[in-house]
């Protein structure tokens, strides 16, 4: 809870006539965050084209939009979102930064204009908690200016080192917090790392085997090198940081759009940890992260054999069985009923997914 509000008045919406605050954050399936940007014609027709293919389309308005065009591209938002019928797919937006010229007409246009269909704000480069209070006070009086029936929920981008060190306090920051995302790209110019790229690894950041002698002592050169993820501890940080506070983290952008293998495993590692979903720059990105972001049929297999076992003959889910050589208790079931419920909210979302797990057989044993 954060210290700025009294437990009392934390679910108060901050404007009258503003809607009530969300006790909890729906888990709507968000595996990729489609970015495109309004003010780039070739893009923004695409946008029709791809709702229904992704969870979520993102009209930004910060970075990779140039200076000249912020005006067109917020413009183009309105019209694209008041023009489209979005479906099951999620719209959100990523507004300029809270210090920029620019953010207070992107929030003054975006929320009378297309509030109705917006679900989430993306607001980059948080530093803190009273960014997020700035940024819930407005969205409130301006949802209730425009008579909005329910909450316009913001994500924060952690992309500063001041971010990841608040990250607890920006989490518990408002109910209208839904999730977090890595900013790898400005996190890592923030920190002064010496890199260049937008995510990933890099070739120089590895561990390296022991030097291994021959029985003559001398000295082998063949020594294997394992290149390590630059990326995990701000990622772990994120995930303690979300799961406490019952919000979504995401790993963010993967900038080498010609290397799907490796955007893919950087995907993974988010996922194994814990993340939701990642951003999608370029069409190409769509399918790895939904393939990524959804369980494997062999773990949705394996999840369902363990709840089985763990419930045959009206087992209550608690003590320990074996299952194929394994232990097995409330604890491994507890995980496996991550992956099972995961795997109920992308069927409603996904009918391809649905029909593959659907037809997935549990044998006994
Ligand atoms: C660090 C950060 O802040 S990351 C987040 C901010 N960055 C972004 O949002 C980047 C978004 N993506 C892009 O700008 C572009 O994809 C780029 C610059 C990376 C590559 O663009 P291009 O060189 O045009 O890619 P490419 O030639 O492969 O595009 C093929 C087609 O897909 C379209 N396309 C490319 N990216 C997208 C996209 N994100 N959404 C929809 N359509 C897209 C192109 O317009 C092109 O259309 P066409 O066939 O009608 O000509
Ligand atoms: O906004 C994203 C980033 O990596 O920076
Ligand atoms: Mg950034």
């Amino acid at each position: 809870m954060p210290s700025s509000r009294s437990p009392k008045d934390f679910f108060r919406p901050l404007a009258v006539g503003a809607p009530q605050p969300l006790r909890e954050i729906p888990a709507r399936p968000s595996r990729a965050i489609h970015f495109f940007d309004p003010s780039n014609e070739k893009m923004a027709a695409k946008v029709p084209q791809l709702v229904g293919t992704v969870d979520v389309l993102l009209g930004n308005l910060e970075d990779a939009v140039k200076a000249d065009n912020k005006v067109a591209a917020r413009e183009g938002l309105v019209r694209i979102a008041s023009g489209t019928d979005f479906g099951p797919t999620q719209l959100w937006t990523r507004i300029n930064a809270l210090d920029s010229p620019w953010v207070l007409d992107d929030l003054t246009t975006l929320v009378p204009a297309i509030g109705d269909k917006l679900d989430v704000v993306m607001v980059p480069k948080v530093q803190g908690a009273e960014d997020i209070a700035y940024v819930d006070r407005l969205l409130a009086q301006l949802e209730a200016r425009a008579g909005l029936d329910r909450p316009i929920l913001v994500h924060a981008i952690l992309e500063t080192a001041r971010g990841v060190a608040n990250v607890e306090e920006i989490c518990g920051a408002s109910p209208r917090m839904q999730g977090l995302s890595l900013g790898p790209a400005d996190l890592a110019a923030d920190r002064r790392m010496k890199t260049t790229r937008v995510g990933g690894g890099h070739p120089g950041y590895l561990v390296r085997e022991d030097p291994r002698r021959t029985s003559d002592g001398v000295e082998s050169n063949d020594r294997a090198t394992y290149q390590q993820d630059l990326w995990h501890y701000t990622i772990a940080r994120m995930v303690d940081a979300c799961a406490m506070h019952g919000i979504s983290p995401y790993y963010g952008p993967f900038g080498d759009i010609g290397d799907p293998v490796a955007c893919e495993d950087q995907f993974r590692n988010a996922f194994l940890l814990g993340c939701v979903g990642a951003w999608s720059l370029h069409p190409t990105q769509i399918p790895i992260a939904h393939r990524v972001f959804s369980p494997s049929v062999e773990d949705i297999r394996h999840a369902r054999r363990v709840v089985a076992a763990l419930q045959r003959d009206g087992g209550d889910g608690t003590g320990a069985v074996m299952l194929d050589g394994k232990m097995e208790d409330d604890a491994s079931l507890k995980q496996c009923l991550v992956l099972v419920e995961l795997a109920e909210q992308l069927s409603a979302v996904d009918p391809e997914l649905k029909e593959k797990y659907a037809a997935i057989e549990v044998s006994d044993g």
